[in-house]
């Protein structure tokens, strides 16, 4: 099993899932350092954050703004699919082309891209048109 599903798995343990009970973990790679998350609901409702964007929010409080790589874990049918939100956030943190595998506990997994998941996502350079 690899280093980043071995991460995501263990922090999908502390999901705080009250409302959904659906429980998501995420890691990062960052060179040969590792970031991991999972989703954390709220009472209200819309402040919950997903597993994604709590790892990579990890990463960056310890200070690294490019990460290599991302791996998402749920117990779906398929792959797990991340939402708008994380695809926006990913796509300010990672490479266009970087590798970010979404997966499920049963053992499907699928390799796609920033670019892939989120095209056009509106970027840095936007904002000095
Ligand atoms: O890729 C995903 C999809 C959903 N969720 C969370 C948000 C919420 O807590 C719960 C149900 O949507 O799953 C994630 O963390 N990541
Ligand atoms: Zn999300």
């Amino acid at each position: 099993m690899s280093v980043l599903r071995t991460a995501a798995l263990a922090a999908r343990e502390n999901a705080y899932v009250p409302y959904s009970h659906f429980a998501v973990g995420a890691a990062v790679r960052v060179g040969d350092r590792i970031f991991s998350g999972a989703n954390i609901e709220n009472a209200s409702y819309g402040l919950s954050n997903c597993a994604e964007r709590s790892a990579i929010f990890a990463a960056v409080s310890a200070g690294y703004t490019k990460l290599d790589e991302l791996l998402v874990i749920a117990d779906t049918e398929g792959p797990v699919s991340p939402c708008g939100a994380c695809r926006q956030v990913i796509s300010e943190f990672f490479p266009a082309d970087a590798v970010i595998t979404l997966a499920n506990v049963r053992g499907d997994s699928q390799q796609t891209t920033p670019q892939a998941l989120l095209p056009g996502a509106f970027s840095k350079g936007d904002l000095n048109a």
